[in-house]
């Protein structure tokens, strides 16, 4: 039975309905009915073969995609890419062996990670056509849209084709969104045209804070450390929006380009990546605990969102929260760190569990860790497009193999069909929004 017959039977019901608490039962399996429909109970994730009929809105608890990158809370708690612990990757492997094990479906061995790493490095060079566009946008530009631009330039420059194919692609674009970021924010804040290749043997967090800072000096061992984890854990997450908007745009079969265009500018909004910025924004609001607790007391009685913090998969918290918050404790320990801003954001994660029961998802302490590294404010999306172009690859070389047009379907709420009105005959309704 359709969505709109059910509706219109449950309503007649409702009114013809003589005795009270029977209208009153009735009432109660028309709102059970409805938040079925909108996917508050939606049971859809028991079957892959969906009903054409369903809906959930946000496709919240929809299963659209068969998968072998990567788990989310299963059961709740946990996370896992292609089976291995997101606890153990972090501890004991480094952001290229993960990003090998995302493009490449497996570990590198030894000799195969050296390789790696070098591929990565003697990638960073920007093309002269790239550094040129690059030189035009504004500084004044957002730094997530530098990359999105760039991205698309790359792909004018680079197309892709058989003989630079998704493999060589993702590879190039892991390795030069840095070195596009760093190349812009240089040249637009000092007029210097950077060199953005270093050390061969250089990691992907190592070159980006040497070209950050460019003093010559190594980065502090720490710092090189907080990055390279934080790069791990953001790697992958599923059909995290901008993954799912990845394999969409994939999906019609165009060029790889599309695919990572698509999924920076679904990143960069606050509800997803964004929320990195956005969570170290709130925090700088705070002079000390005490203030964090009375202002976010009135945000959350002002219905106001808290950036960080809730998740449409976790229920019980984060994975990775506990792991990037240790390192943010241990910067905040060391010399250089910032230990108020530390207990700025405990008190905050404090406050929100304490009233809302909510918990801070990967972005919260994100924010303070690359803080206290000395990222600036903006680059934190940024920097998370670097690592979760990794996981966009994989989605996209795997929507690729088992190609299906994802295309769903809306309900359609709009006016019933009614007579086209020539130009002379119509009048004005009411005030034109226009
Ligand atoms: C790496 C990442 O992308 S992780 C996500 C980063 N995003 C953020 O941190 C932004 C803040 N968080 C949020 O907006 C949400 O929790 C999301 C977007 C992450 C998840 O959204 P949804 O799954 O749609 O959750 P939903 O919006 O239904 O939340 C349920 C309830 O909790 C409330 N809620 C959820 N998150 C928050 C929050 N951060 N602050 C205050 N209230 C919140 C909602 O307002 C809603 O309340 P209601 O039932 O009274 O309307
Ligand atoms: O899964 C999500 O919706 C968002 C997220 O945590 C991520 O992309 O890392």
């Amino acid at each position: 039975m359709t969505f709109s017959i059910v509706l219109v039977k449950l309503i007649k019901i409702i009114l013809f309905q003589r005795s009270p608490s029977q209208r009153y039962l009735f009432k109660f399996i028309l709102k059970f009915y409805l938040r079925v429909q909108q996917g508050g109970l939606n049971t859809s994730h028991l079957t892959t073969t969906m009903s054409t009929e369903q809906y959930s809105k946000g496709l919240a608890g929809v299963f659209v995609a068969e998968s072998a990158i990567c788990t989310v809370g299963v059961k709740g708690v946990g996370l896992n890419y292609r089976g291995y612990d997101i606890k153990e990757l972090a501890a004991q492997s480094t952001f290229e062996e993960v990003a090998y094990l995302m493009i490449y479906g497996r570990l590198p061995t030894e000799q195969e990670l050296v390789a790696y790493i070098r591929t990565l490095s003697s990638l960073r060079q920007l093309p002269g056509a790239l550094c040129d566009v690059l030189e035009r946008i504004p500084s004044s530009a957002h730094p997530m849209d530098v990359l999105r631009t760039g991205c698309s330039l790359l792909g004018t420059l680079e197309p892709e084709s058989k003989t630079n194919d998704q493999y060589q692609i993702a590879n190039r674009l892991i390795a030069l969104f840095g070195s596009m970021l760093l190349y812009w924010y240089h040249w637009t804040t000092s007029g210097k045209r950077i060199q953005t290749t270093t050390h061969q043997d250089d990691s992907t967090a190592r070159n980006f804070l040497k070209l950050l800072r460019l003093d010559g000096q190594e980065p502090p061992a720490l710092h090189v450390k907080v990055v390279d984890v934080s790069l791990i854990l953001y790697a992958e997450h599923d059909l995290a929006a901008s993954s799912f908007c990845a394999r969409v745009t994939t999906s019609t079969l165009t060029d790889f380009y599309s695919g990572i265009c698509s999924a920076i500018g679904t990143l960069r909004g606050p509800l997803h990546g964004g929320a990195n910025e956005a969570a170290m924004k709130l925090l700088e609001q705070f002079n000390n605990p005490q203030d964090a607790e009375t202002g976010i007391m009135k945000m959350l009685s002002n219905k106001e969102l808290i950036m960080g913090f809730g998740h449409r998969v976790y229920r019980n918290g984060d994975p990775r929260n506990p792991i990037i918050k240790e390192w943010s404790k241990k910067l905040s320990q060391e010399e250089g760190g910032d230990p108020n801003l530390f207990a700025v954001s405990e008190r905050v994660e404090q406050v929100v569990f304490r009233e809302k029961k909510m918990f801070p998802n990967l972005d919260f302490y994100s924010a303070s860790a690359y803080n206290q590294v000395g990222i600036p404010t903006l680059f934190f999306t940024p920097v998370f497009v670097i690592s979760r172009t990794t996981g966009w690859a994989a989605h996209i070389i795997e929507q690729r193999a088992n190609n299906k047009l994802i295309r769903p379907s809306a309900i359609y709420t709009g006016p019933d069909s009614r007579p086209y009105i020539p130009l002379k005959d119509r009048k004005s309704e009411r005030k034109s929004s226009l």
